[in-house]
């Protein structure tokens, strides 16, 4: 698959198979394609050419109402964690289930009880029981990723992206969001494709690390059989 902006190569001839139940982390400095491809995945972007199968639904061709259908079954973290602000840690992870319901909710009461008891699981699973009623913007930056987290949880998914997660934590909250992340992973056997441009947090999340480079995949190797030499002296310095 190839990404085109312009006559920039965001990404060349990528190809790539993820397997149900991997966490598979893409490393690469600023630059790299990290961000793109897992727009691609999310079927937020579509390939200039080349295909790009997720979940059975092929992302290249598919029509906008197909893509809709695709990303409601996707979880999407970001570096900056995209809640609203005023809202509180209980409605923003309730919205994770906006794209099951029909029409706009309006407050906490106009979701489902249902869904209100899912999301209130979901924040208490990452630790955020007491805090479920604060202004989500009135929280520390590890527990706004950690609603996030709960929130893209609620949505059901069955793969769950996250974009550089931890970027803006500092070393102790970022080691709790991918502690939690990689415990939710393998309790739910979810398949999650994380981007992070460090060498070290990514070998003790991971089970599998692709290493792109310039828009090409130039490593991709289980944990196990990582060539850590390799990757530090490729990707450790990348900003
Ligand atoms: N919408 C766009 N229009 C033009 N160029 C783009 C666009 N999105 C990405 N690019 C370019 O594609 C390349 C890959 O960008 P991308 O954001 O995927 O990298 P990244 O590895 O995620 O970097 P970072 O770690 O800084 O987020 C870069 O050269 C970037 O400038």
């Amino acid at each position: 698959m190839t990404k085109m902006f312009g006559s920039a190569r965001a990404l060349d001839e990528v190809e790539l198979e993820v397997r149900r139940g991997e966490v598979v982390v893409l490393l690469g400095r600023s630059g790299a394609g990290k961000s793109t491809l897992l727009r691609h995945v999310a079927g937020l972007q579509q390939a200039t050419s080349g295909g790009l199968t997720v979940l059975g639904t092929e992302v290249s061709t598919a029509r906008e109402r197909e893509l809709r259908r695709l990303r409601r079954r996707i979880g999407f973290v970001f570096q900056g964690f995209q809640l609203v602000g005023r809202l509180s840690a209980l409605e923003n992870a309730c919205s994770g289930a906006l794209g099951r319901l029909a029409g706009p909710r309006l407050g906490l009461a106009t979701y489902p009880r249902a869904v209100r008891r899912l999301a209130a699981e979901q924040l208490d699973r990452v630790g955020l029981s007491a805090q479920a009623y604060q202004r989500a913007d009135t929280l520390s930056g590890g527990e706004q990723q950690r609603v996030a987290i709960a929130r893209a949880l609620v949505q059901q998914p069955q793969i769950l992206l996250a974009d550089e997660p931890v970027a803006a934590l500092d070393p102790s909250s970022a080691t709790t969001v991918l502690e939690l992340l990689r415990g939710i992973a393998r309790e739910e056997q979810l398949t999650v494709i994380c981007s992070l441009h460090q060498v070290a947090p990514a070998l003790s999340f991971a089970t599998r690390v692709v290493g792109l480079r310039s828009g090409r995949v130039f490593s991709d190797q289980q944990v196990s059989e990582v060539d850590e030499e390799t990757l530090a002296r490729v990707y450790g310095a990348a900003e």
